[in-house]
C-alpha cells in the first residue's frame, strides 16, 4: 500500500544556520566471504539499487565495473526523476534508458522497499542499497561500506580479484583523503546548492574551492590520489568531478571557476574516465534530467541546459609525466 504523506527530501536537512546536514544512513550490516556469516558473500545473491544521477551510488556501480561482478550482483536502475514521494521505478513499457521495473521486489517506489523492510523506518529513502533476495532485506545503505565490501568481499567470484581499491598500506592515507574530500567536495556541492542562506552559501562553496586547490596540488605530484595506483579515494572525488561542470556549477552556484580550468583536476577526470568500463557507468542524461527538474526550489521551471560541451573521451597525457 502506498503511503501518502509528502516525502521528505534529503534537501529538507537544513540547521537553524541554514547549512544542509546530511543524515546518516541506517542500514548498516556487513557481507563476509565468510561462508558461516549470516550475510555471506555468494553469487546471485546480493542487489543494488542505484539511480545513474546519484554520486554517491556512481561509486558502487564503478567499483562493481572494475572488479568485474556484474554477473554476480544484480542491479536495478530508477527514474531519474524524483518528485515530491522520492525515487521511483519505472513501469513496464515506460522506456528510459538503463531503466527497469523493480523485478526484484515488485515496487513502484524506493520508499516502498524501505517500508517493507523496517514499516517504522522514519530515515531517508536514499540510493544505493545494496538488498540481500536471500534474507529479503536490506544490508547496507552507505556507498562508503558497499564499496569497501565489493572490493574485498567478492574476489572469489570476481573477475578482476587482484584489483584492491583499499590495500592496507595505503589505508591510512585513503581514509585521510576521504575525510576531507568528503566534507569539502562529495558533500560541499550539496552544502553550497542546498544552503538556505547566503553564509552557509558562501562558507560551503569557499572550502569546496580551497579543498580543490589542495587536490589539484596533489594531482600534480602523482597521477593518483594515493599514489599511482588507482583507489577508492579517487572513484569518490570522480563522482563528484564528473557532475561538477555539467550541474554543481549551474544547478549548486559551484562556480566561482569551472573544473576544467584545473588542469590537473580535469585531466584526472578524464583519466577516471577513460578507464576501462566507467565511461560505462556514466549517464550524463540521467545525471542532467535528475539534478534540473528534482529541485523545484532551485530550478522552479524544471529547464534543462544544453550545455556544456564537453569532451571527456579526449587524451588525458597524465600516463607519461608519472610513468
Ligand atoms: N550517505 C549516503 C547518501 C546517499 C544519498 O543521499 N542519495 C541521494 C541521491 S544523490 C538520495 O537518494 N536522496 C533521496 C532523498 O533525498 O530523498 C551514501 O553515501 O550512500
Amino acid at each position: 500500500m502506498e503511503r501518502k504523506q509528502q516525502h521528505k527530501a534529503a534537501m529538507d536537512d537544513v540547521n537553524q544556520k541554514g547549512q544542509f546536514v546530511r543524515r546518516e544512513s541506517q542500514f548498516r550490516q556487513w557481507i563476509s566471504r565468510e561462508k558461516s556469516a549470516d550475510f555471506a558473500a555468494e553469487p546471485d545473491r546480493y542487489h543494488l539499487y542505484v539511480s545513474l544521477a546519484c554520486p554517491w551510488a556512481h561509486r558502487t556501480l564503478i567499483v562493481r565495473k572494475l572488479k568485474g561482478l556484474e554477473t554476480v550482483i544484480g542491479c536495478t536502475v530508477v527514474h531519474y526523476h524524483m518528485d515530491g514521494m522520492g525515487w521511483r521505478f519505472v513501469e513496464p513499457g515506460e522506456n528510459i534508458p538503463f531503466c527497469t521495473p523493480d523485478e526484484i521486489n515488485g515496487a513502484k517506489r524506493l520508499r516502498d522497499i524501505y517500508f517493507q523492510v523496517d514499516p517504522a523506518y522514519d530515515g531517508r529513502f536514499t540510493v544505493p542499497i545494496l538488498w540481500d533476495k536471500k534474507k529479503k532485506t536490506i544490508v547496507n545503505n552507505e556507498s562508503a561500506e558497499i564499496i569497501r565490501m565489493l572490493n574485498s568481499e567478492f574476489n572469489e567470484y570476481a573477475k578482476n580479484p587482484a584489483l584492491d581499491l583499499y590495500p592496507s598500506e595505503l589505508a591510512s592515507k585513503i581514509d585521510a583523503i576521504n575525510s576531507v574530500v568528503y566534507d569539502n567536495v562529495n558533500n560541499g556541492v550539496y552544502k553550497a546548492g542546498f544552503a538556505h542562506t547566503q553564509e552557509a552559501y558562501e562558507e560551503a562553496v569557499t572550502s569546496l574551492f580551497n579543498e580543490l586547490e589542495h587536490l589539484e596540488q596533489i594531482l600534480s605530484k602523482s597521477r593518483y590520489l594515493c599514489g599511482n595506483q588507482v583507489t577508492e579515494a579517487d572513484i569518490r572525488l570522480f563522482t563528484t568531478l564528473i557532475r561538477f561542470d555539467i550541474v554543481y556549477q549551474y544547478h549548486f552556484k559551484c562556480n566561482i571557476r569551472p573544473l576544467y580550468s584545473f588542469p590537473n583536476l580535469h585531466g584526472f577526470t578524464l583519466d577516471m574516465y577513460q578507464l576501462p568500463g566507467v565511461k560505462d557507468t556514466v549517464s550524463f542524461e540521467h545525471i542532467k534530467k535528475h539534478y534540473y527538474t528534482s529541485h523545484p526550489t532551485i530550478n522552479p521551471f524544471g529547464i534543462v541546459p544544453v550545455g556544456p560541451e564537453l569532451d571527456f573521451s579526449v587524451p588525458h597525457h597524465r600516463d607519461t609525466p608519472f610513468a
